[in-house]
């Protein structure tokens, strides 16, 4: 894409002297490859800018029938130019935006490492690989998980090594910090009901020559406390009488019983304290500010409402999740249900979440595009209003994956596998297994069946030039934006997964929801009595 531009730029320089209105900044031929082998983004925006105002100027008067063949053929060739440019721009932003996840995954993994050093000399000899996913952070092989073992004696990882972010400053914090150091607590990983004896295996053995797989997918996740949880958040589904019942009694009996902090959405806040005075024990928070640092505070988080309630919980953490609680209306038994969770263990299930970025066409840089957005279920792009069919060119890494024309795409997680993704005729998906679900919705085509594809990939979603109308994102069907002609939808695995409270553990808990949730399969027996066969 890169040389054709520059072939380009070369024929236009032999031009400049015919055509004296041509930017000097292209013929001077400034879209040169940078050192590092990167175009500079300004200048390629500026370029574009400058070949899009090229294609907008009149032909000069008195031109020859040649000429204006000539000029009608370079027109063409300089918009292919503007959209290579605008891909390598898009490239680049991408690229950036993983550079700088990367750096973080290292500097997490640096202080892990630093924390372990004084345990032994040889911990610093761990051959460490870092993978897309949090319970695949850390992969040892196996003699040196031994040498971990004898450096460290521990087989899980601990929330010190994992979660190192209690020290923010919060002095101009509206949360106060009395009492509010995180609990501690280790994850180990479960095969088959027995625990795995040890720390992280190799993903791949290629012991002589023999490949096999050692780790195939990430095993069922126990998380034991090391020191007692002290701090609850609480969030509510809104406008339910039920739930406001269910949390006014839980807060009194998780104060009084369990002598823990509470914290509430600050509209949980008013009607406790409509409630009774003597609710005002609970803490609150001010503002976004203060939601930023509630997961260096917050030991648990608990829900209160249905999967829309889960989302919103996850929808508030922008960065590392607290293990989230979810109760269902019904939920009679709390009481001895909380009670083991405090205890602990308690079974997880880390569900994985999709970052999404737009990149507007328009945009001079990366840093003009909107924030990250994390999704739990799904990334939509559909026609929202428009009644013309959406035209969406998908990319996969660099390679181009096919053209959805229909109602739209979803980009679905395998939590989301259950939801929109679903109805769409997306596969079910146990969410455990790291994966990025690709369905269409109505696509106008016999042949269009939906994909699952792998987590580590980078999928684009690009509104080409062409295309009658707009587009509109959302993201866990909320935060609808517009994307018009040129912007694109870039979407990757995060880094940071939702770990929820398994009721059993993560495949009994799969499987009754799609069978009490969803009536997955329902069919009245067939009856023994029929034809001879
Ligand atoms: N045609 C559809 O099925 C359709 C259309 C729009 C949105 N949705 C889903 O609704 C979600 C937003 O949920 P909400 O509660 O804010 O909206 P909502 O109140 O409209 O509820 C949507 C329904 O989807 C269910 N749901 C949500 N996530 C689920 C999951 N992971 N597995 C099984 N069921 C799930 C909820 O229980 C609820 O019954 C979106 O993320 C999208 O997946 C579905
Ligand atoms: N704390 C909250 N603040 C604002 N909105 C919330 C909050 N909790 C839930 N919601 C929104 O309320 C809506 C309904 O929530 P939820 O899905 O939990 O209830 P439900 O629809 O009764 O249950 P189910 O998902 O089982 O059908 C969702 O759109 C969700 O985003």
């Amino acid at each position: 894409m890169i040389s054709s531009s520059l072939h380009l730029i070369k024929r236009v320089s032999t031009l400049a002297p015919k055509f004296p209105r041509l930017p000097t900044r292209l013929v001077n031929g400034r879209v040169s490859p940078a050192e590092n082998g990167y175009i500079d983004s300004f200048s390629l925006l500026n370029s574009e800018k400058s070949i899009e105002e090229l294609i907008q100027q009149p032909l000069p008067q008195g031109i020859d029938d040649h000429l204006f063949e000539f000029s009608e053929a370079l027109r063409s060739e300089s918009l292919a130019v503007a959209k290579a440019l605008r891909r390598v721009t898009e490239g680049k932003a991408s690229a950036q935006a993983e550079a700088a996840e990367w750096k973080r995954k290292y500097e997490l993994e640096r202080a892990r490492n630093l924390q372990l050093e004084p345990k032994g000399g040889h911990c610093s000899d761990l051959n460490v690989e870092r993978t897309g996913n949090f319970e695949d952070r850390t992969v040892l092989s196996d003699e040196n998980s031994d040498q971990c073992k004898l450096c460290s004696g521990k087989d899980d990882i601990s929330a010190h090594e994992v979660l190192r972010d209690g020290e923010s400053d919060t002095e101009s914090s509206a949360i106060p910090n009395k009492m509010m150091r995180k609990a501690s607590f280790k994850l180990s990983w479960y095969c088959k009901g027995e625990k795995c004896n040890r720390h992280k295996h190799d993903i791949v053995s290629f012991e002589k020559g023999n490949i096999t797989t050692a780790e195939r997918s990430s095993k069922q996740i126990s998380l034991k406390w090391e020191s007692p949880p002290q701090t609850v958040l609480i969030l509510t589904k809104p406008n339910s009488n039920s739930v406001r019942i269910l949390c006014l009694e839980m807060v009194r009996w998780l104060k009084e019983q369990k002598k823990l902090n509470i914290f509430v959405e600050p509209r949980v806040k008013s009607e406790l304290l409509t409630e009774s005075s003597c609710y005002n024990f609970v803490q609150t928070w001010l503002d976004e500010k203060d939601v930023l640092l509630l997961h260096t505070k917050v030991d648990l988080i608990v829900t209160l409402g249905g999967d829309g309630t889960v989302l919103w919980a996850a929808s508030m953490f922008k960065g590392p999740v607290p293990p989230i609680v979810p109760f269902s209306l019904d939920s009679e038994h709390y009481r001895e249900y909380l009670t083991s969770i405090l205890r602990g263990p308690i079974s997880i299930t880390l569900r994985h979440r999709l970052q999404c970025h737009i990149i507007r066409d328009e945009a001079k840089s990366e840093y003009e595009n909107e924030g990250t957005m994390l999704v739990l279920n799904e990334v939509t792009i559909d026609r929202g209003i428009s009644s013309f069919l959406t035209n969406l060119e998908c990319y996969c890494d660099e390679s181009f994956v096919t053209c959805v024309q229909g109602d739209g795409l979803i980009l679905s997680t395998t939590s989301g596998s259950t939801a929109y993704s679903l109805a769409a005729g997306g596969s079910m998906v146990h969410p455990q297994v790291p994966g990025i679900l690709f369905t269409p919705i109505c696509p106008h085509s016999l042949s269009f069946r939906p994909l699952i594809l792998p987590e580590h990939v980078t999928l684009r979603v690009v509104v080409p030039f062409n295309s009658r109308s707009h587009a509109w994102v959302s993201f866990d069907g909320k935060g609808r934006k517009q994307l018009g002609p040129g912007d694109a939808l870039v979407c990757s695995m995060a880094p940071w997964p939702v770990p929820t409270a398994c009721q059993l553990d993560s495949t009994c808990d799969f499987l009754r929801s799609i069978h009490d949730g969803l009536h997955w399969n329902l069919r009245k027996t067939q009856s023994l009595d029929g034809p001879p066969s």
